[in-house]
């Protein structure tokens, strides 16, 4: 039997763009339909498998101390992951599920013609015909494709999550930010990790940020390989261009590919020669009254542009369409390494290829004579490096190896975004002792 559900809004897929939207469209007085497939996955990938369970990961690992027995402390930081992450869960269930405007229903989405979204198996289905849908289905992990990877000691970003013992020897392939988040945090549970990459790891960096961070994972008993392609994945090794090397366990995290619904053709929505969902800058596909949002859209795969995609949706089907893709201005990213790197903007090396007249200033955390809080927190390892229009006075790039590099980013963000210059931001008045205050210092030393 099928049966019918009128909507003003479907999304499909519980992620962060789309339950946001759906929250707001309610409040609004819409009568909004939550379409996810998956029980373990409300509230979306961030809070369940990605952002929020490895970092409580990455820090339990530097947390650990000598005495701490290696198995028993992993099996402790799994528990506490798990306790945090139920109960994020739950909030997120709550937060739709308890509102009288939403209908939340749970099952795999399909489309099956222009704006009509079924869900349910054999007999029982339900379609749901809405005014508007968003589609907000997220990525998957990207599989290894060389034989050997389907082996079970070999595992991508989620499985690995859930492994019950601690790796001997680790080999990790990709040294994007999954692969070097998940090398940190296993180096600090105790095991042994090899991070293999097909380039130069970090080569998007300059070379005295790569090099700061380069010493921090070597510091934590990384060993980083570089221009070494896999070729294939046996028992007890991983075979490469570039020769052998030892693993009990293997971690695949070389990318990630769209999950879209099945039916898109039904649904007028095209993708584009990756699979992704083609958009344009207010987010709209090529079938009328269909946004894509998120991870599924081909944008930068992080929670704070899916949450920027809701915006854009919500200023369309709440607003007054004021805002697009073309708003995104200094968007900053953080790879959770210890310490954290952080970058916005230009590199040195971009800025000097694009043919600007720059000033630079790079200095060490443990130079910045006048800033003392990593000195407080013993860790002083890392670099701050800025890039200033020589002509404007405006940051062109920012990147920030240190601690609380994820909080500092967001200030230099900011500025970028809204015109601050690089002498107002030298002249800011900051608290003490915070690691803003290296501003005060870097920006001094501008040359
Ligand atoms: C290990 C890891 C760590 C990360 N850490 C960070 C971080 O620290 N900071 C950061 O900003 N980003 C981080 N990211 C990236 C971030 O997780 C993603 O960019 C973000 O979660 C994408 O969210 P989304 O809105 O696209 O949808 P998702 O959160 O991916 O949600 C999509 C939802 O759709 C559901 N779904 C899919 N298909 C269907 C269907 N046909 N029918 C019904 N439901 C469906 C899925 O089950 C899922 O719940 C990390 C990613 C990984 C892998
Ligand atoms: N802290 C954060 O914000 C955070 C943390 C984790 C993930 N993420 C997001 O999740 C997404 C996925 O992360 P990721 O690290 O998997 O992807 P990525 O694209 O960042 O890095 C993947 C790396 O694997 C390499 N690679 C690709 N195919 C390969 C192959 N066949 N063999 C060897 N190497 C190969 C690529 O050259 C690249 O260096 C990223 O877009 C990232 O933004 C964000």
């Amino acid at each position: 039997m099928t049966s019918t559900l009128p909507a003003d809004l479907v999304v499909i897929g519980w992620g962060k763009g789309g339950k946001t939207l759906a929250a707001k469209a309610a409040a609004a007085g819409r009568r909004v339909v939550m379409v996810e497939r998956d029980e373990a996955m409300v509230g979306g990938a961030c809070i369940n498998v990605a952002c929020i369970p490895t970092k409580a990961l990455v820090h339990s690992a530097a947390e650990r101390r000598p005495e701490d027995d290696p198995e028993t402390y992993l099996a402790e930081s799994l528990r506490r992951r798990d306790s945090l992450v139920e109960q994020l869960n739950a909030a997120n269930r709550a937060m739709l599920e308890g509102n009288a405007h939403v209908t939340v229903v749970m099952g795999e989405a399909e489309f099956v013609g222009p704006r009509r979204v079924s869900v349910g198996a054999g007999g029982e289905r339900l379609e749901i015909d809405a005014a508007a849908v968003v589609i907000n289905t997220g990525s998957a992990p990207r599989p290894g494709g060389v034989p050997g990877a389907d082996l079970p000691h070999v595992h991508d970003s989620i499985s690995i999550q859930r492994i019950d013992h601690l790796p001997g020897r680790l080999v990790v392939v990709g040294a994007g930010a999954v692969g070097l988040e998940f090398a940190e945090m296993f180096a600090g549970f105790g095991s042994d990790v090899t991070l293999l990459s097909r380039g130069a790891a970090l080569a998007g960096e300059d070379d005295d940020v790569r090099a700061s961070v380069l010493s921090a994972l070597a510091d934590s008993g990384i060993t980083v390989v570089d221009g070494v392609e896999v070729t294939e994945v046996t028992a007890a090794t991983v075979e490469t261009t570039g020769g052998s090397f030892e693993a009990d366990t293997v971690l695949f995290a070389i990318g990630r590919v769209p999950a879209v619904p099945a039916g898109l053709e039904a649904a007028g929505v095209d993708v584009d020669e990756r699979g992704f969902i083609v958009v344009d800058d207010s987010l709209r596909t090529s079938a009328e009254n269909v946004w894509a949002v998120g991870d599924v859209n081909g944008g930068p795969q992080f929670t704070y542009i899916s949450l920027d995609d809701y915006r854009i949706v919500g200023s369309q089907l709440l607003g007054d369409g004021g805002r697009s893709r073309t708003d995104r201005l200094a968007v900053p990213t953080t790879t959770f390494v210890t310490p954290p790197l952080s970058s916005v903007g230009l590199t040195e090396r971009q800025a000097r290829e694009r043919g600007l007249n720059v000033r630079v200033a790079a200095k060490p955390v443990a130079r910045l004579a006048m800033v003392p809080r990593p000195k407080t927190l013993g860790e002083t390892r890392g670099i701050a490096k800025v890039v200033v229009d020589a002509d404007t006075d405006q940051v062109l790039g920012f990147a920030h190896h240190g601690v609380d590099s994820q909080e500092v980013v967001n200030l230099v963000a900011l500025a970028m975004r809204t015109g601050i210059t690089a002498s107002e931001l030298r002249d800011g008045i900051w608290v003490h002792l915070s690691s803003t205050e290296l501003l005060n210092e870097l920006l001094a030393a501008l040359a």
